[in-house]
């Protein structure tokens, strides 16, 4: 293991290796006793009210749902306090979560918070990566945390015992780390007047704006990283106007330093948690691993795992919207996918991809997924050493990566407003300044957007920026429903022929009962029901000639007949069809109805219903 690691890794290893640990033992036990950790906690009562307020929400909305903790230390890695659920928490308390205990490096060995404390910088320790083999069921993700005059004061930490923690954790708690950053900048005594300071409008409120907090007299009390990066020489001490000119305190004024924009506002009119909601810088991790990020990799693997051969082309809408697209992308204009949740919007892109033969990537950004305080730094990027505690090489974000390939916005509607105006300004002049820096690149992308959501309607309604949808709509197309498709029954034949387990030496057939339900219901969640439906319904008839009814789960085969049942009383043409296939198996059984009924996986009633319109 040691040899394939990375640098900061190997080092954190040696250290550990110096201070005598072993690899086999946990480390040694330094904790506090109960009154000293109430000291400790009582020196740190604004960090840990500022987690508490600033950090915490958003942790929970994100992650209360999975088995993680948000641990506190100060700077000397001693646990102060740790939150999340505490029925998962058992062994987790047991080993790393006690209040009180010491993680440095050289009682723990290579850990989150000790290596992030040691490296001054945002890093993951995951699993077989941690030093000590009894800590390598846990994945660690930790950023040090810095007062506004530059002092290490303690480190905030993601720590779970199963989940994979990935480029999004690292953000994620990056930007936790800032937020309590900025409240604890904004919470200076003394603090009269914040002026946000960016390269753009929009960066003005993105979270990655520079900010100053300035007395009474304009005098500068302290600044956060961004704004050092902006304004170099800026210390506290000096006054405002010499840096940014005298108007510094009109709001939204352009000011005198070339490009640089500000807003001004007394401190009083925004909570600390204000500012920090509007403050989300991340340290962003290392550029180099942007390509290999989960997101792209589950493309490339979903691709290849399914192996979905275009099945689009016999169902005449499909044929069309496939023809329309091939146009569009060979000449670089913006397409937007509208479709149905499930019916394969992401799957025609990738088809798309690989028509177009581009020599760039496929990057694919959820947008529902990604919440509001990351957008800025997964789409955009930031600057390399832009921030104390960043990541040396900075990061790339996903436009950049996309470049010379497709970006793929799926899922387009739910992207905050804020985060739309960048967008915009980003598709309009094809380039992206990355949060931090003040050049900008060039990028040749073509951009693909998809969701199940009506945009114009969300334009009229004043929730989608309408000159956005204007850009990305260069040409709409829409994907129909599964149950609108006329490839319907080819369709299924081909997920059967996919997923079946035959019987040795026999193929299994698919029962016509079960392709006539099939055929008639309305699958309300598209191809993923179906090709779900389907994998569930092969492993039950493993080894049987024949998949039925009878291999569906209770609520499939339920929802099947009651749809049938439904769609019976109300569409003639598909009355006429069932009506057709019960007359068939009425006959085979003899004419009796309970027979049928049971071979059919429909209702004694409905088969009287069928019987009476067809002898009237
Ligand atoms: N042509 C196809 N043939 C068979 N299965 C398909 C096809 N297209 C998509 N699927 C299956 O349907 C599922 C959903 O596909 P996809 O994610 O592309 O839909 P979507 O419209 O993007 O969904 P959502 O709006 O929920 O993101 C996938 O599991 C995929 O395997």
């Amino acid at each position: 293991m040691k040899s394939a690691i990375q640098p900061w890794l190997a080092d954190s290893w040696r250290r550990s290796e110096g201070a005598g640990l072993c690899e086999a033992r946990p480390g040694y036990e330094l904790k506090l006793s109960p009154v000293e950790l109430e000291e400790r906690c009582e020196r740190h009562r604004q960090l840990i009210a500022l987690v508490e307020s600033e950090a915490l929400p958003l942790f929970t909305r994100l992650m209360a749902h999975t088995e993680s903790r948000l641990i506190l230390s100060d700077a000397e890695g001693f646990v102060l306090r740790h939150w999340g659920l505490s029925r998962y928490s058992d062994r987790l308390a047991n080993v790393a979560l006690d209040c009180g205990v010491n993680w440095l490096e050289e009682h723990k060995g290579t850990n989150a918070i000790g290596t992030a404390l040691k490296a001054k910088e945002a890093l993951s320790v995951v699993g077989e990566q941690h030093f000590c083999r009894p800590h390598r069921f846990m994945s660690c993700t930790a950023s040090p945390i810095f007062s506004p005059s530059g002092e290490l004061i303690g480190a905030l930490d993601i720590t779970s015992e199963r989940l994979r923690h990935n480029q999004q954790t690292l953000l994620l708690i990056s930007s936790l780390a800032q937020q309590v950053e900025t409240a604890l900048l904004c919470a200076l005594p003394g603090g009269r007047f914040r002026v946000d300071v960016a390269a753009s409008r929009q960066l003005l409120c993105s979270g990655w704006q520079g900010i100053l907090i300035a007395d009474d007299d304009g005098r500068l009390l302290g600044l956060n990283p961004m704004a050092r990066q902006y304004l170099g020489a800026a210390a506290p001490g000096m006054k405002v106007g010499e840096l940014l000119g005298d108007d510094w305190q009109a709001q939204q004024a352009l000011c005198s330093r070339g490009e640089l924009h500000l807003s001004t506002c007394a401190i009083g009119t925004i909570t600390p948690s204000q500012a920090a909601k509007s403050t989300n810088a991340a340290r962003a991790p290392d550029a180099s691993k942007a390509s290999n990020s989960p997101k792209t990799q589950s493309v490339t693997s979903t691709w290849g795992a399914h192996g979905i051969k275009p099945l689009h082309f016999h169902d005449p809408q499909l044929e069309s919207a496939w023809q329309q697209a091939r146009k569009v992308i060979s000449r670089k204009i913006p397409l937007l996918v509208q479709g149905e949740t499930g019916v394969g919007k992401e799957h025609f892109v990738r088809q798309l991809f690989q028509e177009s033969r581009l020599s760039g990537e496929l990057v694919a950004v959820n947008c529902a997924a990604l919440p509001a305080e990351l957008i800025e730094a997964e789409l955009f990027g930031y600057q390399g050493g832009a921030f104390t505690g960043a990541a040396r090489q900075g990061h790339l974000g996903k436009v950049r990566q996309a470049d010379g390939g497709f970006l793929f916005l799926d899922e387009i509607g739910e992207l905050p407003l804020a985060a739309q105006g960048r967008l915009l300004r980003v598709l309009q002049e094809r380039e992206v300044t990355p949060v931090g820096g003040l050049k900008s690149h060039r990028v040749d992308i073509q951009v693909v957007a998809a969701t199940h959501m009506d945009l114009a309607h969300m334009v009229r309604d004043g929730r989608f920026r309408e000159d956005l949808y204007f850009r990305l709509n260069g040409l709409q197309v829409g994907l129909p429903p599964l149950r609108q498709r006329a490839d319907r029954s080819r369709l299924i034949h081909k997920l059967h022929r996919q997923y079946r387990l035959n019987a040795p030496g026999d193929e299994q057939q698919l029962c016509p009962q079960l392709l006539s339900l099939l055929e008639a219901y309305g699958w309300p969640g598209n191809l993923r029901e179906l090709d779900n439906l389907m994998q569930v319904a092969c492993l039950m008839a493993e080894g049987e000639r024949e998949l039925g009814l009878t291999h569906l789960s209770d609520a499939h085969r339920r929802a099947l007949m009651q749809a049938c049942a439904v769609q019976s009383a109300s569409e003639p043409s598909l009355k006429a069809g069932l009506d057709g296939r019960i007359q068939a198996t009425l006959a085979e059984c003899d004419g009796n109805i309970s027979e049928a009924a049971r071979r059919l996986g429909v209702s004694r009633n409905l088969i009287y219903r069928s019987l009476k319109r067809t002898v009237s």
